[in-house]
């Protein structure tokens, strides 16, 4: 089962909207905390809270410091005016590095955490032309953010997301205020990580204040591939609203929808769809790395991968890798391709297929519940019990897999 989770941002996006709206999805609060703890710093309280606004059940996540707060998190130790704020509490990128690395969490959060607060800190740099070393984080500050994008990825690991997704970034406009001044919205190191990337942001004018922070957006460019309207043709397992701190005057939420790729598994309403056939001859790749390449493929959501034997130029065996997929993943899978094969391009051309309508019944069974697919057209009905039902329950029950078969054919035709 691939998972995808799509962030619909319709309201923007912070850190404690983000760990708020993973929790609504599922995310067991004590297993998260006891992962948390493995960063081995104290200081804070997690407090979640269930409650509805505009009649919409959603969860509130909040850090709360034992300390008080500073008013700005970063700021220039250079900037004369602000000499007087607590240059002992503060923690540089370094400190925040050697927290991360001391800590016990797995290597992949450790380095997901980093990049992160890397990408911030150089926003930072460049926001108030600084060196990234001079570029430091109120203690405080850090530790709400430290929680914020930890906390966010140690939730995706329990989650067991594979990718992520996000729709088009909804930002206000006008101005906030933060103890530095007046910033202009998107705030400037919102802006300063845009920069490079196709991160679509729009912008409502009847907002008058912050949707997107630095935080939310650094978490954006590390986790999201791919922007675009909510999936089509995936299953939808689960939605979830983590809700914002400002009063926006609109339904202030970040909506995060958890799909399960399997495309095999879909109802499908429709008699006739398209598909892209993707294809490349390949006469320099050993077996291991095809067999490889075709579980990646599959993985990813391919409909179908096949191998089929030819014979190439200068008489050389070679094998034809064929890939069916659904047409707006031409990229996805022309990058996979090229990345896990020898190819150095690809071919694809788009194909109309008449199909059957198809969707799911469990039948109940001596073997336990087995899914059935039933496909129609016209007159014509074809039901098939599962395969994998089948060999789960063949395997629990120590009978053969003809056994469950027939069990469920007897069912389904008494
Ligand atoms: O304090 C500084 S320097 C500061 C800079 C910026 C820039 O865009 S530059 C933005 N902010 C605002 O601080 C809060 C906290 O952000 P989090 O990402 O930690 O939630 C937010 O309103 C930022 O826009 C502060
Ligand atoms: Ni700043």
């Amino acid at each position: 089962m691939m998972k995808t989770l799509y962030l619909d941002a319709f309201s923007g996006i912070s850190g404690d909207m983000f760990i708020g709206a993973l929790l609504d999805l599922g995310v067991d609060f004590d297993q998260f905390k006891a992962e948390l703890a493995k960063l081995n710093v104290d200081g804070y309280q997690l407090h979640v809270e269930r409650l509805s606004k505009s009649s919409i059940y959603g969860t509130r996540f909040d850090v709360q410091l034992t300390h008080e707060k500073d008013h700005g998190f970063i700021e220039s130790h250079h900037d004369p005016h602000y000499e007087h704020h607590h240059q002992d509490a503060v923690r540089h990128l370094s400190d925040i590095a050697a927290l991360i690395a001391a800590s016990t969490l797995s290597e992949k959060i450790k380095q997901q955490s980093l990049a992160v607060f890397t990408e911030i800190a150089k926003a930072e740099a460049a926001v108030h032309h600084m060196p990234l070393e001079a570029v430091h984080f109120h203690e405080v500050g850090a530790l709400d953010s430290i929680v914020d994008i930890v906390g966010c990825f140690v939730a995706l690991d329990l989650l067991k997301v594979d990718e992520v997704r996000a729709s088009e970034l909804t930002d206000g406009s006008g101005f906030i205020h933060v103890a530095h001044g007046e910033m202009p919205v998107p705030v400037p190191a919102v802006m300063q990580m845009r920069i490079g990337t196709n991160i679509p942001i729009k912008q409502r004018t009847d907002i008058q204040t912050e949707l997107i922070t630095p935080t939310g957006m650094g978490l954006v460019k590390a986790l999201v591939r791919q922007f675009g309207p909510i999936p089509e043709a995936q299953i939808l397992l689960k939605s979830g609203y983590g809700f914002g701190k400002r009063d926006t005057g609109a339904f202030n939420a970040l909506r995060v929808l958890l799909f399960d790729e399997k495309k095999s598994m879909q109802t499908v309403s429709s008699d006739q769809d398209s598909v892209l056939l993707i294809e490349a001859n390949l006469d320099d790749e050993d077996g291991e790395s095809l067999g490889f390449a075709m579980d990646l493929l599959l993985e990813a959501g391919a409909f179908d991968v096949f191998f089929t034997p030819i014979f190439m130029k200068k008489n050389r065996p070679a094998i034809k890798l064929s890939v069916l997929c659904a047409p707006a993943e031409r990229d996805r899978f022309a990058s996979m391709l090229m990345k896990h094969t020898s190819t150095i391009g690809v071919r694809y051309q788009r194909m109309q297929r008449v199909i059957m309508k198809r969707h799911f019944k469990t039948v109940e069974t001596r073997f336990g519940p087995i899914r059935v697919k039933v496909a129609s057209h016209g007159d014509l009905v074809k039901q098939m019990a599962e395969y994998d039902d089948c060999a789960k329950a063949a395997r629990e029950y120590g009978t053969s897999l003809e056994t469950v078969k027939q069990e469920v054919d007897r069912l389904l035709n008494s």
